[in-house]
C-alpha cells in the first residue's frame, strides 16, 4: 500500500523509516555468562534512546526472595512442586523494577578510541529495596540456574520481563543518537533485552537478535577482572569511611575496622579457576534444562568477541539495528 501511488513511492524509503521509527523495536541478545550481554545492552540501548531490561536480574532477584525466605537450597532435589508454587506466588507479588541510572557509569575504552561509548549502571529494585549488589553475591551465583530451571519459577519470570519491557520501551536510557534523538524529541519506542531465552522464548519475533559468546576462558578473566576492580573501589570506600571515622572517634578502632574489612574481602575473593568452574556450572545447566534451554536462535547473529574490543561490538549490533530500521550503517570505518 504504501508503493501504490507515483509521489508516495518517491517517498517510501522516508515513510518506511518513519513507521519504523514509531514502532516497537526489540534487540534481543543471548548468550552464555560473563560473554558481554548485559554491558554491551546498556551501551547499545544507550546509543540508540531505548529501554534496557537484564532479565538475569530478574531471575536473581527470584533466587534472593528464595534465599530470604529458605524456600530452595542447592542440594535440595529438582522438582518438589509445593517448593516451586511457594516461589512462584512470591514472584508474582514481589515489585521489579530495572533502572538505567540516569548520568551514571564508565565511558567504554578501545582502539579506535572514539570516547563517547557509555555503559550507564542499572538500579535493580525489588520491592523498593535496592538489591543491585546483593544480587551478584556468590550465593545467588550457586543457585540462580536451578531456580531458573523450573518450568513455574519461568513462566512468572515471563510475565515480568515482558511488562518491563512494555514500560522501558516508553522510557529509554538516553538519546544521544537515533530514535530517541528525532526533531519532535519523542523518546524511541524500543527496548533491548539480555539474558538466556530471549530470541527464542520472550521475544521470539524481536526485530534483531544478537547470540554473543567468547571463549570460556577469556569469560573468566573479565568477570575477575570486575570482581577486582569492585573488590577495590568496596575496599577503598572503606578505608575513607575509617579515615573519616579516625578523625572523630579513637584512631586503633577504625584502623582495626578497616584491617578487618579488608580480610573479609579478599578470603572471600575467588580465583580465576573458581570462577572459570562457577560459569561452566552454570552454562551446563543452562543449556541443559528442560525449559527455554540456552539455544542460539536459527535467526540469530552470532558474534564472538573474544578477540573483538567492546566498542567493536557494540557499534556492529547498532549499524545491524540501524540496518533493520531502515536506517544507513554509521560505524563501518571502526
Ligand atoms: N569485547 C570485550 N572485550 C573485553 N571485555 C569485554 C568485552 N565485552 C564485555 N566485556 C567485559 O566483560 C565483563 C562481563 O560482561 P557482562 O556484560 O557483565 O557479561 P554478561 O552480561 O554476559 O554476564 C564486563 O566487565 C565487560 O565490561
Ligand atoms: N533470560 C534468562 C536470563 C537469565 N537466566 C538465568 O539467570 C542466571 C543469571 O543470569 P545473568 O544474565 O545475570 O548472568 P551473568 O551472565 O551476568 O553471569 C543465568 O545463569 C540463568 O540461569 C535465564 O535462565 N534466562
Amino acid at each position: 500500500m504504501l508503493c501504490s501511488g507515483g509521489g508516495i513511492f518517491r517517498r517510501a524509503p522516508t515513510i518506511a523509516a518513519r513507521w519504523l521509527q514509531t514502532r516497537s523495536f526489540t534487540i534481543a541478545i543471548d548468550g552464555p555468562a560473563a560473554s558481554g550481554k548485559s554491558s554491551t545492552a546498556r551501551a547499545v540501548a544507550q546509543q540508540l534512546g531505548f529501554g534496557y531490561i537484564d532479565s538475569g536480574s530478574i531471575y536473581r532477584c527470584a533466587t534472593l526472595l528464595a534465599l530470604r525466605k529458605n524456600i530452595y537450597s542447592v542440594d535440595a532435589p529438582p522438582g518438589d512442586d509445593e517448593q516451586s508454587q511457594e516461589l512462584v506466588d512470591l514472584i508474582s507479588r514481589a515489585n521489579i523494577d530495572i533502572n538505567i541510572k540516569p548520568g551514571s557509569g564508565w565511558l567504554a575504552q578501545s582502539a579506535a578510541g572514539t570516547g563517547r561509548l557509555v555503559v550507564p549502571d542499572v538500579q535493580v529494585l525489588l520491592d523498593g529495596e535496592d538489591v543491585s549488589r546483593e544480587i551478584r553475591a556468590p550465593e545467588i551465583n550457586r543457585l540462580v540456574a536451578k531456580v531458573a530451571s523450573d518450568g513455574g519459577v519461568r513462566d512468572a519470570v515471563l510475565h515480568t520481563q515482558r511488562y518491563l519491557a512494555h514500560a522501558a520501551e516508553t522510557r529509554p536510557a538516553s538519546t544521544p543518537e537515533g530514535r530517541g534523538a528525532d526533531s519532535s524529541g519523542t523518546p524511541g519506542g524500543g527496548v533491548v533485552m539480555d539474558g538466556r531465552d530471549i530470541g527464542t522464548t520472550v521475544f521470539p519475533k524481536a526485530e534483531l537478535k544478537i547470540y554473543l559468546d567468547a571463549s570460556a576462558m577469556a569469560r573468566a578473566i573479565r568477570r575477575w577482572d570486575e570482581m577486582n576492580s569492585h573488590m577495590k573501589e568496596t575496599q577503598a570506600a572503606a578505608a575513607a569511611a575509617a579515615a573519616a571515622q579516625k578523625n572523630t572517634t579513637d584512631g586503633d578502632s577504625a584502623k582495626k575496622d578497616t584491617d578487618q574489612s579488608s580480610s573479609r574481602t579478599s578470603l572471600s575473593y575467588p580465583s580465576v579457576e573458581d570462577i572459570a568452574r562457577e560459569l561452566e556450572q552454570r552454562d551446563y545447566a543452562d543449556i541443559n534444562r528442560k525449559h527455554s534451554p540456552l539455544r542460539i536462535a536459527s535467526d540469530a547473529v552470532v558474534i564472538d568477541n573474544t578477540n573483538m574490543t567492546f566498542e567493536h561490538q557494540v557499534y556492529s549490533i547498532i549499524d545491524l539495528a540501524r540496518e533493520r530500521m531502515g536506517l544507513p550503517r554509521r560505524y563501518d570505518e571502526l
